[in-house]
Protein backbone atom coordinates (compact mmCIF):
# COMPACT_ATOMS: atom_id res chain seq x y z
CA UNK A 1 0.00 0.00 0.00
CA UNK A 2 1.52 3.32 -0.68
CA UNK A 3 2.70 5.74 1.80
CA UNK A 4 2.03 9.39 2.57
CA UNK A 5 4.75 11.60 4.13
CA UNK A 6 3.51 14.73 5.98
CA UNK A 7 5.52 17.70 6.59
CA UNK A 8 6.12 20.05 8.86
CA UNK A 9 3.92 23.39 7.81
CA UNK A 10 1.64 25.44 9.43
CA UNK A 11 -2.06 24.72 8.43
CA UNK A 12 -4.65 27.41 8.32
CA UNK A 13 -7.41 29.03 5.99
CA UNK A 14 -10.90 27.29 5.40
CA UNK A 15 -12.07 23.81 4.74
CA UNK A 16 -15.55 22.40 4.61
CA UNK A 17 -16.15 19.22 6.62
CA UNK A 18 -17.39 16.62 4.01
CA UNK A 19 -21.39 14.76 4.98
CA UNK A 20 -21.45 12.91 8.20
CA UNK A 21 -20.78 9.48 7.09
CA UNK A 22 -22.99 7.90 10.17
CA UNK A 23 -25.95 10.33 9.55
CA UNK A 24 -25.75 9.45 5.23
CA UNK A 25 -25.44 5.55 6.15
CA UNK A 26 -28.80 5.43 7.84
CA UNK A 27 -30.20 8.13 4.95
CA UNK A 28 -29.64 5.51 2.27
CA UNK A 29 -30.85 2.86 3.95
CA UNK A 30 -34.06 4.57 5.10
CA UNK A 31 -34.52 5.97 1.84
CA UNK A 32 -34.30 2.68 0.11
CA UNK A 33 -37.49 1.32 2.38
CA UNK A 34 -39.33 4.23 1.56
CA UNK A 35 -41.95 3.62 -1.26
CA UNK A 36 -41.27 6.43 -3.25
CA UNK A 37 -37.83 7.94 -4.57
CA UNK A 38 -36.19 9.96 -2.00
CA UNK A 39 -32.94 12.32 -2.46
CA UNK A 40 -30.23 12.14 -0.17
CA UNK A 41 -27.18 14.61 0.29
CA UNK A 42 -24.82 15.17 0.07
CA UNK A 43 -23.38 12.06 -0.18
CA UNK A 44 -19.50 11.79 -0.27
CA UNK A 45 -18.06 8.75 -2.37
CA UNK A 46 -16.08 6.99 0.35
CA UNK A 47 -15.99 3.40 0.33
CA UNK A 48 -18.04 2.91 3.23
CA UNK A 49 -20.81 4.51 1.14
CA UNK A 50 -20.53 2.49 -1.48
CA UNK A 51 -20.59 -0.49 0.42
CA UNK A 52 -23.92 0.85 1.83
CA UNK A 53 -25.50 1.67 -1.75
CA UNK A 54 -24.65 -2.29 -2.62
CA UNK A 55 -27.17 -2.67 0.34
CA UNK A 56 -29.40 -0.77 -1.01
CA UNK A 57 -29.08 -2.13 -4.68
CA UNK A 58 -29.32 -5.63 -3.42
CA UNK A 59 -32.60 -4.94 -1.88
CA UNK A 60 -33.85 -4.19 -5.18
CA UNK A 61 -33.04 -0.50 -5.36
CA UNK A 62 -31.87 1.93 -7.86
CA UNK A 63 -29.50 4.58 -7.01
CA UNK A 64 -29.42 8.05 -9.27
CA UNK A 65 -26.82 10.49 -8.33
CA UNK A 66 -27.93 14.32 -9.22
CA UNK A 67 -25.97 17.30 -9.05
CA UNK A 68 -24.11 18.68 -6.02
CA UNK A 69 -23.95 15.39 -4.36
CA UNK A 70 -27.54 14.33 -3.97
CA UNK A 71 -28.70 10.57 -4.98
CA UNK A 72 -32.04 10.01 -5.86
CA UNK A 73 -32.92 6.41 -4.39
CA UNK A 74 -35.75 4.88 -6.19
CA UNK A 75 -37.26 1.37 -4.30
CA UNK A 76 -37.80 -1.84 -6.56
CA UNK A 77 -38.43 -5.28 -6.44
CA UNK A 78 -36.34 -6.99 -3.94
CA UNK A 79 -34.76 -10.49 -4.81
CA UNK A 80 -35.49 -13.64 -2.88
CA UNK A 81 -31.73 -14.01 -2.40
CA UNK A 82 -28.82 -11.96 -2.88
CA UNK A 83 -24.87 -11.82 -1.42
CA UNK A 84 -24.14 -8.22 -0.17
CA UNK A 85 -20.64 -7.13 -0.08
CA UNK A 86 -20.03 -4.74 3.00
CA UNK A 87 -16.76 -3.70 1.90
CA UNK A 88 -14.92 -2.55 4.85
CA UNK A 89 -17.87 -0.96 6.47
CA UNK A 90 -19.11 -1.94 10.30
CA UNK A 91 -21.98 -0.11 9.91
CA UNK A 92 -23.10 -1.14 6.60
CA UNK A 93 -22.89 -5.03 8.08
CA UNK A 94 -25.26 -4.59 11.36
CA UNK A 95 -27.28 -2.23 9.79
CA UNK A 96 -27.97 -4.64 7.08
CA UNK A 97 -28.12 -7.49 8.66
CA UNK A 98 -31.90 -7.18 10.43
CA UNK A 99 -33.32 -5.26 7.95
CA UNK A 100 -32.50 -8.15 5.05
CA UNK A 101 -34.03 -10.30 7.71
CA UNK A 102 -37.22 -8.37 8.39
CA UNK A 103 -37.68 -8.15 4.44
CA UNK A 104 -37.39 -12.02 4.11
CA UNK A 105 -34.43 -12.03 2.04
CA UNK A 106 -31.93 -14.68 1.78
CA UNK A 107 -28.51 -13.26 1.94
CA UNK A 108 -24.79 -13.72 2.38
CA UNK A 109 -23.04 -10.81 3.94
CA UNK A 110 -19.71 -10.70 2.96
CA UNK A 111 -16.35 -8.38 3.63
CA UNK A 112 -12.83 -7.52 3.55
CA UNK A 113 -9.84 -5.75 5.10
CA UNK A 114 -10.62 -6.72 9.05
CA UNK A 115 -14.34 -6.66 8.26
CA UNK A 116 -14.79 -10.68 8.70
CA UNK A 117 -12.94 -10.39 12.43
CA UNK A 118 -15.24 -7.64 14.16
CA UNK A 119 -17.74 -9.13 15.99
CA UNK A 120 -20.83 -9.89 14.72
CA UNK A 121 -21.94 -12.46 17.84
CA UNK A 122 -24.56 -10.46 18.84
CA UNK A 123 -26.79 -11.12 15.61
CA UNK A 124 -25.76 -14.93 15.42
CA UNK A 125 -26.96 -15.38 19.40
CA UNK A 126 -30.28 -13.46 18.97
CA UNK A 127 -31.94 -13.52 15.30
CA UNK A 128 -32.59 -17.70 15.51
CA UNK A 129 -34.52 -16.77 18.86
CA UNK A 130 -36.39 -14.80 16.34
CA UNK A 131 -37.15 -16.62 13.18
CA UNK A 132 -33.96 -16.00 11.46
CA UNK A 133 -31.49 -18.71 10.56
CA UNK A 134 -27.81 -17.67 10.69
CA UNK A 135 -24.92 -19.91 8.88
CA UNK A 136 -21.78 -18.29 10.31
CA UNK A 137 -18.29 -20.18 10.94
CA UNK A 138 -18.07 -17.05 13.62
CA UNK A 139 -17.57 -14.14 11.52
CA UNK A 140 -18.21 -13.45 7.64
CA UNK A 141 -19.65 -14.96 5.37
CA UNK A 142 -22.79 -14.80 7.01
CA UNK A 143 -25.76 -16.21 5.84
CA UNK A 144 -29.31 -15.29 6.77
CA UNK A 145 -32.39 -17.39 5.82
CA UNK A 146 -36.28 -16.74 7.08
CA UNK A 147 -38.30 -13.70 8.07
CA UNK A 148 -37.54 -11.72 11.35
CA UNK A 149 -40.14 -12.04 14.10
CA UNK A 150 -41.48 -9.29 16.67
CA UNK A 151 -40.57 -9.51 20.10
CA UNK A 152 -37.92 -8.66 23.05
CA UNK A 153 -34.54 -8.15 21.68
CA UNK A 154 -32.41 -8.39 24.15
CA UNK A 155 -28.85 -6.78 23.57
CA UNK A 156 -25.75 -5.63 25.18
CA UNK A 157 -24.90 -2.04 24.91
CA UNK A 158 -20.92 -2.25 24.89
CA UNK A 159 -19.97 -4.45 22.29
CA UNK A 160 -21.47 -1.77 19.59
CA UNK A 161 -24.35 0.39 19.48
CA UNK A 162 -24.80 -0.67 15.49
CA UNK A 163 -26.57 -4.15 16.32
CA UNK A 164 -29.15 -1.82 18.27
CA UNK A 165 -29.33 0.83 15.33
CA UNK A 166 -29.42 -2.28 13.15
CA UNK A 167 -32.49 -3.34 14.98
CA UNK A 168 -34.02 -0.26 14.80
CA UNK A 169 -34.10 0.15 11.63
CA UNK A 170 -36.20 -3.08 11.00
CA UNK A 171 -38.14 -3.78 13.99
CA UNK A 172 -40.58 -1.11 12.83
CA UNK A 173 -40.98 -2.98 9.37
CA UNK A 174 -42.59 -6.04 11.28
CA UNK A 175 -46.14 -6.67 11.75
CA UNK A 176 -46.44 -6.60 15.54
CA UNK A 177 -44.51 -4.56 18.68
CA UNK A 178 -40.65 -4.98 19.34
CA UNK A 179 -38.87 -4.02 22.16
CA UNK A 180 -35.10 -4.06 22.64
CA UNK A 181 -33.68 -4.62 25.98
CA UNK A 182 -29.94 -3.42 27.00
CA UNK A 183 -28.04 -6.43 29.01
CA UNK A 184 -25.32 -3.52 29.92
CA UNK A 185 -25.16 0.02 30.02
CA UNK A 186 -25.20 1.50 26.64
CA UNK A 187 -21.93 3.20 24.97
CA UNK A 188 -21.76 5.24 21.83
CA UNK A 189 -25.03 6.32 23.04
CA UNK A 190 -25.09 9.48 20.84
CA UNK A 191 -25.44 6.98 17.67
CA UNK A 192 -28.46 5.99 19.15
CA UNK A 193 -29.80 9.22 19.15
CA UNK A 194 -28.97 9.93 15.35
CA UNK A 195 -30.38 6.85 14.71
CA UNK A 196 -33.81 8.06 16.35
CA UNK A 197 -33.22 11.44 14.97
CA UNK A 198 -32.49 10.12 10.86
CA UNK A 199 -35.79 7.24 11.36
CA UNK A 200 -37.78 10.26 12.97
CA UNK A 201 -37.04 12.65 10.10
CA UNK A 202 -38.85 9.34 7.78
CA UNK A 203 -41.76 9.27 10.05
CA UNK A 204 -40.59 6.13 12.05
CA UNK A 205 -40.96 6.39 15.86
CA UNK A 206 -39.09 4.62 18.25
CA UNK A 207 -40.21 5.39 22.38
CA UNK A 208 -37.66 5.41 24.72
CA UNK A 209 -38.23 2.74 27.67
CA UNK A 210 -36.51 2.91 30.96
CA UNK A 211 -34.40 -0.11 29.57
CA UNK A 212 -33.84 0.02 26.57
CA UNK A 213 -36.60 0.86 23.45
CA UNK A 214 -40.58 0.21 22.28
CA UNK A 215 -40.84 0.25 18.96
CA UNK A 216 -44.43 -0.45 17.39
CA UNK A 217 -44.60 -2.47 14.07
CA UNK A 218 -46.59 -1.83 10.69
CA UNK A 219 -44.84 1.99 10.32
CA UNK A 220 -44.13 3.23 6.78
CA UNK A 221 -41.04 4.99 6.01
CA UNK A 222 -41.52 8.24 4.33
CA UNK A 223 -39.62 11.06 3.02
CA UNK A 224 -38.92 13.15 -0.24
CA UNK A 225 -35.62 14.13 0.88
CA UNK A 226 -32.79 14.12 3.66
CA UNK A 227 -30.19 16.46 4.02
CA UNK A 228 -27.04 15.17 5.60
CA UNK A 229 -24.97 17.36 7.76
CA UNK A 230 -21.35 17.51 8.25
CA UNK A 231 -19.54 15.12 10.29
CA UNK A 232 -18.08 15.95 13.17
CA UNK A 233 -15.51 13.00 13.60
CA UNK A 234 -13.81 14.19 10.80
CA UNK A 235 -14.10 18.27 11.72
CA UNK A 236 -11.96 16.53 15.09
CA UNK A 237 -8.43 15.90 12.44
CA UNK A 238 -8.18 19.48 11.86
CA UNK A 239 -8.91 20.48 15.69
CA UNK A 240 -5.67 18.11 16.32
CA UNK A 241 -4.07 20.44 13.12
CA UNK A 242 -4.99 23.58 14.73
CA UNK A 243 -3.84 23.32 18.22
CA UNK A 244 -0.17 21.28 16.98
CA UNK A 245 0.10 23.93 13.85
CA UNK A 246 -1.81 27.07 15.91
CA UNK A 247 -4.46 28.26 12.71
CA UNK A 248 -6.91 29.55 12.47
CA UNK A 249 -8.86 26.86 10.76
CA UNK A 250 -12.40 27.69 9.91
CA UNK A 251 -14.40 24.68 9.99
CA UNK A 252 -17.55 24.89 7.68
CA UNK A 253 -20.72 22.45 7.33
CA UNK A 254 -21.16 21.62 10.90
CA UNK A 255 -24.32 21.30 12.66
CA UNK A 256 -24.68 23.39 16.01
CA UNK A 257 -27.33 21.45 17.06
CA UNK A 258 -26.24 18.11 15.77
CA UNK A 259 -26.73 14.87 18.09
CA UNK A 260 -23.85 13.25 16.81
CA UNK A 261 -21.55 12.42 19.80
CA UNK A 262 -18.38 13.62 18.38
CA UNK A 263 -19.78 16.77 18.53
CA UNK A 264 -17.93 16.54 22.03
CA UNK A 265 -14.67 17.29 20.20
CA UNK A 266 -15.35 21.56 20.59
CA UNK A 267 -15.17 20.93 24.25
CA UNK A 268 -12.53 18.64 25.08
CA UNK A 269 -10.05 20.99 22.31
CA UNK A 270 -10.91 23.66 24.38
CA UNK A 271 -10.00 21.59 27.66
CA UNK A 272 -6.62 21.18 25.87
CA UNK A 273 -6.05 24.35 25.34
CA UNK A 274 -7.17 24.94 21.77
CA UNK A 275 -9.86 28.04 21.33
CA UNK A 276 -12.69 27.02 19.40
CA UNK A 277 -15.39 29.74 18.60
CA UNK A 278 -18.50 29.44 17.17
CA UNK A 279 -20.25 32.37 14.84
CA UNK A 280 -23.16 31.69 12.23
CA UNK A 281 -22.11 28.38 12.08
CA UNK A 282 -18.76 28.48 11.35
CA UNK A 283 -16.29 26.96 13.93
CA UNK A 284 -12.53 28.77 14.30
CA UNK A 285 -10.19 26.58 15.60
CA UNK A 286 -6.72 28.62 16.64
CA UNK A 287 -3.94 28.06 19.49
CA UNK A 288 -3.52 31.18 20.85
CA UNK A 289 -0.34 29.84 22.77
CA UNK A 290 1.45 28.10 20.03
CA UNK A 291 4.66 29.90 21.35
CA UNK A 292 4.24 29.30 24.32
CA UNK A 293 6.10 25.91 26.09
CA UNK A 294 3.93 22.81 24.68
CA UNK A 295 2.20 25.02 22.55
CA UNK A 296 -0.04 25.93 25.79
CA UNK A 297 -1.55 22.74 25.78
CA UNK A 298 -2.07 20.78 28.88
CA UNK A 299 -3.14 16.99 29.07
CA UNK A 300 -6.41 16.02 29.81
CA UNK A 301 -8.62 13.17 31.27
CA UNK A 302 -10.98 11.17 28.87
CA UNK A 303 -13.65 8.86 29.48
CA UNK A 304 -14.20 7.75 25.43
CA UNK A 305 -17.13 5.44 25.90
CA UNK A 306 -19.48 7.53 24.41
CA UNK A 307 -17.25 8.67 21.60
CA UNK A 308 -14.57 5.96 20.15
CA UNK A 309 -13.47 7.28 17.23
CA UNK A 310 -12.00 10.88 18.73
CA UNK A 311 -9.17 8.32 20.28
CA UNK A 312 -7.07 8.78 17.43
CA UNK A 313 -6.75 12.49 17.14
CA UNK A 314 -6.86 13.04 20.92
CA UNK A 315 -3.92 10.76 21.27
CA UNK A 316 -2.05 13.12 19.13
CA UNK A 317 -2.95 16.11 20.54
CA UNK A 318 -2.15 14.87 23.44
CA UNK A 319 1.03 13.34 22.24
CA UNK A 320 1.89 17.40 22.24
CA UNK A 321 -0.05 18.54 25.97
CA UNK A 322 1.96 18.93 28.91
CA UNK A 323 1.28 16.87 31.85
CA UNK A 324 -0.43 13.56 31.29
CA UNK A 325 -3.59 12.19 29.27
CA UNK A 326 -5.72 9.53 30.58
CA UNK A 327 -8.04 8.27 27.61
CA UNK A 328 -10.28 5.64 29.29
CA UNK A 329 -13.62 3.10 28.75
CA UNK A 330 -11.93 2.86 25.35
CA UNK A 331 -12.23 -0.82 24.97
CA UNK A 332 -13.86 -1.21 21.77
CA UNK A 333 -10.76 0.76 20.00
CA UNK A 334 -9.48 -2.74 19.77
CA UNK A 335 -12.68 -3.80 17.44
CA UNK A 336 -12.49 -1.66 15.00
CA UNK A 337 -10.82 -1.46 11.20
CA UNK A 338 -7.49 -2.62 13.42
CA UNK A 339 -6.54 -2.29 17.17
CA UNK A 340 -6.55 1.15 17.43
CA UNK A 341 -5.32 1.58 20.66
CA UNK A 342 -2.23 -0.39 20.22
CA UNK A 343 -1.83 1.41 16.60
CA UNK A 344 -2.12 4.87 17.91
CA UNK A 345 0.47 3.59 20.76
CA UNK A 346 3.14 1.61 17.89
CA UNK A 347 2.84 4.93 15.53
CA UNK A 348 3.36 7.37 18.15
CA UNK A 349 6.02 5.51 20.11
CA UNK A 350 7.61 5.71 16.77
CA UNK A 351 7.85 9.22 16.15
CA UNK A 352 9.06 9.63 19.73
CA UNK A 353 6.04 9.80 21.81
CA UNK A 354 5.61 8.92 25.52
CA UNK A 355 2.50 6.22 25.04
CA UNK A 356 1.18 3.34 26.72
CA UNK A 357 -1.23 1.28 26.29
CA UNK A 358 -3.76 -0.13 28.52
CA UNK A 359 -7.01 -2.62 28.43
CA UNK A 360 -9.13 0.15 28.32
CA UNK A 361 -7.29 3.08 26.56
CA UNK A 362 -3.92 5.12 26.71
CA UNK A 363 -2.16 6.78 28.93
CA UNK A 364 0.32 9.39 27.40
CA UNK A 365 2.70 12.17 28.63
CA UNK A 366 3.34 14.99 25.94
CA UNK A 367 6.92 16.03 25.32
CA UNK A 368 7.17 19.83 23.75
CA UNK A 369 8.57 18.43 20.11
CA UNK A 370 8.70 14.41 18.85
CA UNK A 371 11.52 13.51 16.55
CA UNK A 372 9.22 12.02 13.75
CA UNK A 373 9.40 9.04 11.79
CA UNK A 374 7.82 6.00 10.57
CA UNK A 375 4.78 4.59 11.11
CA UNK A 376 2.45 1.72 10.39
CA UNK A 377 -0.99 2.67 9.50
CA UNK A 378 -2.46 -0.34 9.80
CA UNK A 379 -5.42 0.29 7.09
CA UNK A 380 -6.92 2.47 9.48
CA UNK A 381 -8.42 5.50 7.77
CA UNK A 382 -8.63 6.99 11.28
CA UNK A 383 -5.44 6.08 12.25
CA UNK A 384 -3.78 8.01 9.29
CA UNK A 385 -5.12 10.93 9.19
CA UNK A 386 -5.00 11.55 13.18
CA UNK A 387 -1.22 11.15 12.21
CA UNK A 388 -1.51 14.92 9.96
CA UNK A 389 -2.03 16.46 13.18
CA UNK A 390 1.69 15.07 14.19
CA UNK A 391 2.96 15.72 10.66
CA UNK A 392 2.50 19.41 11.13
CA UNK A 393 5.51 19.66 13.46
CA UNK A 394 7.43 17.00 13.25
CA UNK A 395 7.77 14.81 9.55
CA UNK A 396 5.87 11.70 9.82
CA UNK A 397 5.58 9.16 6.78
CA UNK A 398 2.48 6.69 7.23
CA UNK A 399 1.56 3.68 5.31
CA UNK A 400 -1.29 2.44 4.25
CA UNK A 401 -2.05 5.32 3.13
CA UNK A 402 -5.02 4.72 0.48
CA UNK A 403 -7.07 3.48 3.77
CA UNK A 404 -8.74 7.54 3.95
CA UNK A 405 -10.70 6.50 1.26
CA UNK A 406 -12.97 4.35 3.73
CA UNK A 407 -14.68 7.91 4.74
CA UNK A 408 -12.77 10.54 3.27
CA UNK A 409 -11.26 10.48 0.27
CA UNK A 410 -10.11 13.91 -0.02
CA UNK A 411 -8.60 14.68 3.10
CA UNK A 412 -5.16 14.94 1.54
CA UNK A 413 -6.77 17.44 -0.37
CA UNK A 414 -8.03 19.64 2.61
CA UNK A 415 -4.86 19.16 4.36
CA UNK A 416 -3.13 20.30 1.27
CA UNK A 417 -5.44 23.27 0.83
CA UNK A 418 -4.64 24.45 4.74
CA UNK A 419 -1.00 24.75 3.64
CA UNK A 420 -0.29 21.03 4.73
CA UNK A 421 1.70 18.93 3.56
CA UNK A 422 1.21 15.66 1.99
CA UNK A 423 3.66 14.16 -0.43
CA UNK A 424 4.10 10.66 -1.97
CA UNK A 425 0.71 9.83 -2.88
CA UNK A 426 -2.17 11.32 -5.17
CA UNK A 427 -5.29 11.28 -3.68
CA UNK A 428 -6.65 14.59 -5.18
O1 LIG B 1 -23.40 3.94 14.21
C1 LIG B 1 -22.42 4.47 13.70
O2 LIG B 1 -22.52 5.23 12.70
C2 LIG B 1 -21.08 4.23 14.30
C3 LIG B 1 -20.98 3.72 15.57
C4 LIG B 1 -19.69 3.60 16.30
O3 LIG B 1 -19.45 2.23 16.48
P1 LIG B 1 -19.67 1.46 17.87
O4 LIG B 1 -21.06 1.63 18.31
O5 LIG B 1 -19.34 0.05 17.53
O6 LIG B 1 -18.70 2.05 18.85
C5 LIG B 1 -18.54 4.26 15.55
O7 LIG B 1 -17.32 3.82 16.06
C6 LIG B 1 -18.60 4.03 14.07
O8 LIG B 1 -17.55 4.67 13.41
C7 LIG B 1 -19.88 4.58 13.49
C1 LIG C 1 -15.30 2.21 12.91
C2 LIG C 1 -15.71 2.94 11.87
O1 LIG C 1 -16.69 2.62 11.00
P1 LIG C 1 -17.45 1.22 10.85
O2 LIG C 1 -17.64 0.66 12.23
O3 LIG C 1 -18.72 1.58 10.19
O4 LIG C 1 -16.59 0.34 10.01
C3 LIG C 1 -15.08 4.27 11.65
O5 LIG C 1 -15.51 4.98 10.73
O6 LIG C 1 -14.14 4.64 12.36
Amino acid sequence: MAEVTYRPAHVKGEVRIPPSKSAAHRALLSAALCKTPCRVGPIDHSADMEATLNGVCAMGGTVKAEENGVLCIAPGTAPQSVTVDCGESGSTLRFLIPVFAALGIEATFVGHGRLPERPIGVYTDLLPQHGVTVETAGGLPFHITGKLQSGDFRVPGNISSQFITGLLFALPLLKKDSTVTLTTPLESKGYIDLTIEVLAGFGVKIEETETGWHISGGQTYRAEHYTVEGDWSQAAFFLSEAAISGGPIRLLGLSETSLQGDKACVHLWRQFGLSVTEENGVYVAENKNIDKPYRGLHGIAIDAAQIPDMVPALAVTAAFAEGETVISHAERLHLKECDRLLAMEAALKNLGADIKAVPDGLIIHGKPALTGGKAEGMNDHRVVMALAAAGCACTVTVTDAESIKKSYPGFFRDHKHLGGIADGIDLG
